[in-house]
């Protein structure tokens, strides 16, 4: 922020030492013409010529994958897009390529500023009429505005679920997961407990990955897509 012409210089520590402030105001999603506008695009193309080929025609669905650390949302999401032929986008890998590594950005500009970067960019791909398969970070499901945008999307969402040893197994020590340092085993089920309602509230399907391959749970997710929606059965 500039200081007005005329307005004496607000009191407060030298400006050079004091730390960066949150949130982000540039968006750089918008600004993201590279990969995923391509991906996006070519699977929106796709959409509506299944959508023009009649009234028998199927369009291709979107796949959301909500769930834990260590719940598998983005080795999953690999294997439900390679199983469906549909664009992958994990909205922490588009994170990195935005921001770099999330601990730093932790440490830079706290976790507000984390989520609200994380909600845009979720918003900006549920807002595209694309089939894909969209992999969320474990926390995305506390933006209210993520909530809504997953409520009024025409997606699968799924809750992947996951037992907590199993689970730890999974993340190890919880490297380059910034919210469970110092603790892992403690702060994954505090977050479980504190997250596991709304996990259920934006999911049509919960599947609890324990003792499945990444691959099985692929198929079982599919194996579900002929049910209704929960949009579909609760307009
Ligand atoms: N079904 C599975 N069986 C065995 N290992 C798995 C399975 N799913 C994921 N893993 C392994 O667990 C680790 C964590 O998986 P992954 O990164 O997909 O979790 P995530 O839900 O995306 O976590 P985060 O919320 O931190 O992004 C990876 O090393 C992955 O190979
Ligand atoms: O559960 C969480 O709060 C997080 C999960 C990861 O996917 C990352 O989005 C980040 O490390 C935070
Ligand atoms: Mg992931």
């Amino acid at each position: 922020m500039t200081d007005t012409p005329g307005t004496a210089p607000a009191p407060g520590p030298d400006p050079s030492t004091r730390p960066v402030p949150g949130p982000v105001t540039v968006c750089p999603w918008e600004g993201m013409t590279g990969a995923l506008e391509a991906r996006l695009t070519a699977a929106a193309t796709v959409a509506s010529a299944a959508t023009d080929a009649g009234p028998d025609a199927r369009p291709a669905r979107r796949f959301v994958l909500v769930g834990p650390m260590g719940a598998g949302k983005t080795t999953v999401g690999r294997a439900l897009a390679a199983l469906t032929g549909l664009p992958f986008v994990d909205s922490d890998e588009l994170f990195v390529q935005v921001h770099g590594p999330i601990p730093a950005f932790f440490s830079e500009h706290g976790e507000a500023a984390f989520r609200a970067e994380e909600a845009r960019v979720i918003r900006h791909v549920l807002g595209r009429p694309a089939p894909c398969v969209l992999s969320c970070g474990g926390g995305a499901v506390l933006h209210p505005g993520t909530r809504r945008a997953l409520a009024g999307s025409d997606s699968d969402v799924v809750y992947l679920a996951v037992g907590e040893a199993e689970a730890l197994r999974r993340v190890g020590g919880g490297a380059g997961r910034p919210v469970l340092a110092g603790d892992p085993a403690g702060t994954w089920r505090r977050i479980l407990a504190e997250r596991e309602g709304l996990y259920r509230e934006v999911a049509d399907l919960v599947l609890d990955t324990t003792g499945l391959t990444a691959a099985e749970a692929a198929w079982r997710i599919v194996g579900d897509a002929h049910r209704p929606r929960r949009s579909e059965s609760h307009p």
